[in-house]
């Protein structure tokens, strides 16, 4: 898959061990930043490119790390198209996808242990959308709202 990747400081540390981890894995990485540690930089800046791709269907999917995770998934919901979440147990990256077609996931740095976060972005990724009814009625409700905006 094409997934691209984003951070700011709060999650540099864990972007830096995450990416390499997607490339050995097989999967063509994107990096949208940040590039260096930067203490005084900002989340929206990497992670609403990252967001604007995976809605433009540049990367397949994006993995977005903030100090929480919080920041990140704020921004990521502000693009028409991504759904965001932040995710730090092993149910919810499968079930998000499973059933509510996550896009973005979002990981907090400063929260999520490397060998976690691991889990949880393979977890992630090898999960696939259900395409059942209930589930595409539901995205279609959120869809509603998102075109109303
Ligand atoms: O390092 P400071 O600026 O205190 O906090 C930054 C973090 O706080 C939240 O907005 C985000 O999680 C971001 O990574």
């Amino acid at each position: 898959m094409k997934i691209g990747i984003a951070t700011d400081h709060g999650g540099f540390e864990l972007k830096q061990q995450i990416l390499p981890f997607l490339r050995s894995l097989g999967h063509e990485v994107t990096d949208f930043g940040a590039y260096e540690l930067d203490n005084q930089d900002d989340y929206p800046d990497y992670v609403l490119p990252l967001a604007r791709a995976v809605a433009g269907g540049e990367v397949d999917r994006g993995v977005a790390v903030c100090g929480s995770g919080v920041g990140a998934s704020v921004a990521a919901n502000k693009v028409p198209g991504v759904r965001a979440a932040l995710i730090n147990e092993h149910f919810s990256a499968h079930q998000g996808v499973e059933d509510d077609d996550l896009n973005l996931l979002c990981l907090g740095g400063r929260v999520t242990g490397v060998m976690a976060a691991k889990e949880i972005v393979e977890t992630f990724l090898n999960a696939r959308f259900t395409g059942a009814e209930r589930h595409v009625r539901r995205l279609g409700k959120v869809s509603a709202q998102e075109n109303k905006n």
